[in-house]
């Protein structure tokens, strides 16, 4: 799905441009279809700019589970807004439902992180995101995101570090509490 507000004409004419900025013939046959390739998948990949968190947790059921549920190991592509190259790595979603017991579908904790994922975005604000539209949106009693990810900004150009993984969490309610959350952690480490 792309975004509604995705300009394919200007993302090919932006591209094409790019191109003969550095030093390249855009019209040469190997290059001739690049802009229209790279608009389509620059489409896919900020495809979140046209969701909502809203959108992909509609469906929640009460199954009378009162504690923790946690989904770990989401891949997670994103792009980095200073350089617009990829980072990549897992997200780890874990929450305590409500005192309604109102629960979601677990496919769709992994939609939420694509949601704030495929767009420009940094961690910190990506990890932020997932984690407060669950409390906004479940009203849950506790809430932890853990992000791990490997930033190209860091590997393919620039300081050159791979292997360097930048960890980042956001944690709300009562996975705040101490023991909880070392609870939490520890299956999200284990
Ligand atoms: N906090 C944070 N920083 C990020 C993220 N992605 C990239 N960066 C950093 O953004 C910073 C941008 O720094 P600048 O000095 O403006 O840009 P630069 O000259 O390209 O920096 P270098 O990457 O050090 O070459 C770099 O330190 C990146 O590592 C992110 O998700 N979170
Ligand atoms: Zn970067």
């Amino acid at each position: 799905m792309t975004s509604p507000t995705f300009d394919h004409a200007r993302a090919e004419a932006a591209v094409r441009e790019l191109l003969i900025a550095i030093g390249e013939d855009p019209d040469r046959e190997g290059l001739k279809d690049t802009p229209a390739r790279v608009a389509r998948s620059y489409a896919e990949i900020t495809a979140g700019l046209g969701q909502t968190a809203e959108d992909v947790l509609q469906t929640t059921f009460n199954l009378g589970h009162d504690e923790l549920i946690l989904v770990k190991d989401i891949e997670v592509w994103s792009v980095c807004e200073h350089h617009l190259v990829p980072f990549t790595g897992v997200a780890h979603v874990g929450y305590i439902p409500g005192t309604d017991g109102r629960i979601t579908g677990l496919s769709k904790l992994a939609r939420l992180v694509d949601v704030y994922a495929k767009r420009p975005q940094v961690q910190e604000r990506l990890t932020t995101q997932v984690a407060e539209s669950l409390v906004e949106i479940l009203r849950p009693r506790g809430v932890i995101v853990v992000i791990e990810c490997e930033h190209l900004c860091m590997t393919m150009r620039g300081v050159r570090k791979p292997g360097a993984k930048t960890i980042t969490s956001a944690v709300r309610g009562q996975l705040r509490n101490p023991v909880t959350r070392a609870e939490a952690m520890s299956l999200i480490v284990g």
